[in-house]
């Protein structure tokens, strides 16, 4: 196939992570696609299934996921180790014992896709924005099907106004001209990932950047003789552009864990405002004193996101509470909602 490591996002953050003792008998590659019991990864060489068991792994975070790159062995074809990621999507299982799920790692850019119909919704660009942050990848607002409506440029600027220097592109998905505006992010060795809601538009899209299928995904599914449904595997696409494309179920139904941090410089705004608040615990709704109100009430701040961040801060705790705490969560909510009646 003639792949150079360049060719599948190698780059010196990688590289200056091989020290001399590593350099005998093992090499560098990439995880294209997990499968239940094994993991196809490609280096310089070709595209191999290769056990995805690490020796000394203790956390999920040890095992390998897609987008990983790791040290193979060349005799044994074990895996020596994981390489530190650029950047890693997780999300917990659902269920009670709330087990760490490994969704994608090493994406340089991640398309939020939004649609410029009644669908559009600022609080769940916000949502993702906050996981962009979180996470540590670069997000770009994809605007698709501009061609239903006379004024994208109204979605555009809605969207430019959650916060500046925003990256937006508004494109008709289903037209591969539109689309080529993308390419800036899907060229040689580029990672990009995908999120949003169902319907805006994702698939569409990844037909138009994929072009002709990649020769890599055939290769894998070869491999595969189970004949599994692709939606259980996690993997990379080849673009047209010369890029990777994670798109995979888990990474569509992300939610926002552990998401503190980001939440926080999204709405720092917010957060520095409620630092002036006479209360500490000040819950921005009827306390006197409240510094937040005030710049609501003459136009610094506005109610519609004081609205979001107050979602998406409870949520947060939600998220992070144990299942005992989130009965109590619960209790205290039903109680709330009683007392208003
Ligand atoms: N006119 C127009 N239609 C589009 C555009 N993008 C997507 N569509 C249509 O919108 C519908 C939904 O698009 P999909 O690509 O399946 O949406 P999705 O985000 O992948 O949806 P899920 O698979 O449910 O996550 C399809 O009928 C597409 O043809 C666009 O830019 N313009
Ligand atoms: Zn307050």
């Amino acid at each position: 196939m003639g792949q150079t490591l360049e060719d599948l996002g190698w780059r010196p953050f990688f590289s200056a992570q091989i020290s001399e003792d590593d350099g005998a008998g093992c090499h560098p590659a990439r995880v294209m696609a997990v499968h239940r019991g094994n993991i196809a990864v490609a280096g310089a060489g070709a595209m191999r299934l290769i056990p995805p068991y690490v020796a000394d792994a203790s956390v999920p975070e040890d095992r390998p996921t897609v987008g990983d790159w790791l040290l193979v062995d060349e005799v044994t074809l074990e895996v020596r180790r994981v390489l530190q990621r650029e950047n890693l999507f997780k999300r917990q299982a659902p269920g009670t014992d709330k087990k760490t799920q490994l969704i994608a790692a090493n994406v340089d850019t991640l398309f939020i896709v939004a649609s410029c119909n009644k669908d559009f919704s600022t609080a769940r660009l916000e949502r993702y924005l906050v996981l962009a942050q979180e996470v540590g990848v670069q997000p770009v607002v994809i605007l698709t099907k501009t061609d239903l409506t006379d004024t994208p440029d109204i979605f555009v600027a809605a969207v430019r106004d959650l916060r500046p220097g925003l990256l937006i592109e508004a494109v008709n998905g289903r037209d591969p001209v539109s689309v080529a505006r993308l390419a800036t992010w899907c060229g040689r060795g580029q990672t990009v990932a995908l999120v949003g809601s169902s319907g805006v538009g994702k698939s569409t899209l990844v037909n138009s950047l994929r072009g002709s299928d990649g020769i890599m995904t055939q290769a894998i599914r070869k491999g595969d003789d189970t004949g599994r449904h692709t939606t259980t595997v996690r993997e990379m696409h080849r673009l047209a552009g010369g890029g990777w494309l994670l798109d995979t179920p888990g990474m569509r139904e992300l939610q926002l864990t552990d998401a503190g941090s980001g939440i926080a410089e999204i709405f720092d705004d917010f957060v520095e405002s409620a630092e002036h608040c006479r209360f500490s615990n000040c819950t921005h709704e009827v306390e006197p004193g409240c510094a937040v109100r005030a710049a609501i009430a003459d136009g610094r701040l506005s109610a519609a996101r004081l609205d979001r961040w107050r979602r998406l801060t409870s949520e947060e705790i939600y998220n992070k509470a144990s299942p005992t705490e989130r009965r109590a969560l619960h209790r205290i909510a039903t109680r709330v909602s009683t007392k208003k009646k």
